[in-house]
């Protein structure tokens, strides 16, 4: 594909003539040089971007994240986005009277509200992201887990104190088609998958967006899964703590997972799984940083809680704090 949108122009000559603006143009330098080394690890691999529906909430963060997928594709990258959307159906499900509650950090999902689901997710929120990379070239395509036999869902329960909690129409992801998802990434364009999938009967269910992403990572032989959310990563001691998790293996994360809370714990049963199935890193990032996926992957300490196996726990201070 040619028409990718805005292309560069050479800046005019005064733009460096000063000994502060060379500085800034020497800085550059050295953050591009910088992400040589990630540029080779990344170039042709499939990246599986997984972005939350709380780091989704304001317009800026949105067009930088944007900007930062289209980034990853022009420097010969194949991501794969596959989005949530909490905060918005929760929204909607107000809006519309419809009362819903989560367990274990799943939606309990009846009939009425997955109407819902489905149209928040693939009409709304979908439509919505395929739109800000497109403003950049025709690039994006929407998906949902419904699209090509793309994901099969079978219904699933959690555990909550010891006994079996039925969710409604929630789904595990059982089986996963990638083919259509390659065929767009082989034909240069973006997957925008929205998790809702049906299960063999063809009825709808809804999938938490990180499981969806970790069984599509795992099924495309993704080399990384990235996650956005709306807090530094994963913590220690949440929420008495200021103590973030920098890397964690699977074995570690495995002991830890009975003591998570709320929306960790699909997001870290999720990193489990993609490293699990061979994915070779999973990680948490701060959707509330803008170009916290470049970030993420172009700089050597990177950001967030990473997953990957035979590594020592880290632990570091939090950079900001949570209000
Ligand atoms: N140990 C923990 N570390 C970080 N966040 C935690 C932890 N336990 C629970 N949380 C909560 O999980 C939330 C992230 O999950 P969720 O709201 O589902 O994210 P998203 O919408 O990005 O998918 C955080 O905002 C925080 O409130
Ligand atoms: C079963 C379940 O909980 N599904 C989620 C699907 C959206 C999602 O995962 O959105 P975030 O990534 O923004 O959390 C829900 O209904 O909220």
């Amino acid at each position: 594909m040619s028409d990718t949108g805005q292309t560069g122009t050479r800046p005019v000559p005064e733009a460096a003539s000063t000994p502060e603006a060379w500085q800034r143009a020497t800085a550059k330098a050295a953050t591009l040089a910088e992400a040589l080394p990630w540029l080779k690890t990344y170039h042709g691999k499939t990246i599986v971007v997984k972005y939350g529906g709380n780091a989704m909430t304001d317009d800026t963060l949105k067009r930088a994240f944007a900007e930062d997928i289209v980034f990853l594709r022009m420097a010969g990258f194949h991501p794969v986005v596959v989005h949530g959307g909490g905060p918005q159906i929760s929204q909607m499900l107000d809006r519309l009277g419809i009362a819903s509650e989560f367990r274990g950090g799943l939606r309990v999902t009846t009939p009425e509200a997955m109407d819902v689901v489905r149209m928040v997710l693939v009409g709304q929120v979908g439509r919505e992201l395929v739109g800000l990379i497109n403003s950049h070239g025709p690039l994006a395509v929407g998906l949902s887990g419904e699209d090509a036999g793309l994901f099969t869902a079978e219904p699933t329960t959690t555990i909550i104190d010891g006994e079996e909690v039925d969710l409604g129409l929630v789904g595990e992801v059982a089986q996963v088609r990638p083919e259509a998802v390659r065929d767009l990434v082989d034909a240069g364009r973006i997957p925008v998958i929205s998790s809702v999938a049906p299960d063999v009967l063809g009825r709808v269910h809804n999938v938490n967006a990180d499981t969806a992403a970790a069984a599509l990572a795992v099924a495309l032989g993704a080399e990384k899964m990235l996650v956005l959310t709306d807090v530094e990563g994963l913590y220690r001691d949440w929420p008495d703590s200021d103590d973030v998790i920098g890397q964690i293996s699977p074995e570690a994360l495995t002991e830890l997972l009975p003591t998570l809370a709320s929306g960790m714990v699909p997001k870290m049963r999720a990193c489990l799984a993609a490293v699990t199935g061979g994915v070779p890193r999973a990680t948490v990032v701060d959707g509330r940083e803008p170009h916290a996926v470049l970030l993420e992957i172009f700089t050597d300490d990177g950001v967030g809680t990473q997953v990957l196996p035979g590594v020592e726990t880290r632990i570091r201070s939090a950079l900001r704090k949570e209000s």
